[in-house]
């Protein structure tokens, strides 16, 4: 299970250039509060800029927070670092592979750093890109790798260690529909008793995503959460049939409802 409490993150701007205007901080997460549990997709919505990114690059202890907690498992990410993020497979914003490195390489690479054993390592690698279906590319350099290549070796990487948490920022970016089809199933079957009931979470703009894959969903607006629950949940408290309808109400307010 992840537990996050009351996060916040604040980015100081940079040193004052010589005659440029000092420009102001940006309070990119205010208070962020919500669990994902075993077992279940849960999905981070939130319009543009709403703080999901920076609440998953916090969790993934990239960055710190200025304020609350995050835990995996009742561990705690900013006291037991190493032991919370062993636990986690992590998709980030960035992908970051190295470009000079093969697809394979890339994924055993990131798996030594976990500790695996190589033969282990490059078996898991097979498995992996067999159900992202993306073999072919296993032997290639990473370099000039498209958008949606450089995703699925990325989301490979992140599986390796066979992880009991999987956080990923907005995996579907740059898929083209047969991919994120097979990347929902992917996700779908990681969260099912078959699969491990692995604890989900990825962050997403894109509503159509939410219906189809969540099993619960927070939203988050302008660096808070503003509501958790079901699909059906949070439609029933909008007094809505279209979803859509429902998160700009819970997003944006009542003012920009037609
Ligand atoms: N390193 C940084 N320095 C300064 N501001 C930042 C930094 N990272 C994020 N921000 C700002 O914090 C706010 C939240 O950004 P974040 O990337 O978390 O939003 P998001 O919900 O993921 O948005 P999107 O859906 O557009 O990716 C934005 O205003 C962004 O410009």
């Amino acid at each position: 299970m992840i537990r996050i409490e009351g996060l916040a993150k604040t980015f100081a701007p940079p040193r004052q250039r010589l005659f440029g205007a000092r420009a102001a901080p940006v309070q990119a997460v205010r208070d962020v509060s919500f669990t994902a549990a075993n077992g279940r997709i849960t999905g981070l919505l939130g319009p543009n800029g709403a703080g999901k990114t920076t609440t998953l690059r916090m969790l993934a202890g990239l960055i710190a927070p200025d304020a609350g907690t995050l835990e995996v498992d009742g561990i705690a990410v900013a006291q037991r670092p190493r032991e919370a993020l062993a636990r986690m497979g992590v998709l980030s914003d960035a992908r970051g592979l190295y470009p000079r490195l093969t697809a394979r390489e890339n994924i055993v690479y990131f798996s030594a750093l976990q500790g695996m054993p190589r033969e282990e390592a490059l078996a898991r690698a097979e498995a992996l890109a067999q159900m992202l279906e993306c073999t072919p590319l296993l032997d290639r350099r990473t370099e000039g790798f498209s958008q949606g290549e450089r995703m699925k070796v990325a989301l490979a990487r992140a599986l390796v260690h066979d992880p009991s948490h999987i956080v990923l920022d907005e995996p579907t970016n740059g898929l083209d529909v047969v991919a994120t089809r097979a990347l929902r199933e992917t996700l779908q079957w990681l969260a099912s008793p078959a699969g491990g009931g692995k604890c989900i979470v990825f962050s997403t703009h894109i509503m159509q995503e939410v219906e189809r894959l969540c099993d619960e969903v927070v939203v988050v607006a302008h660096g808070r959460t503003v509501a958790q629950g079901t699909v059906p949940e949070l439609r029933a408290r909008c007094g809505t049939r279209d979803f859509e309808e429902a998160f700009v109400k819970l997003a944006y307010g009542a003012e920009m409802v037609a």
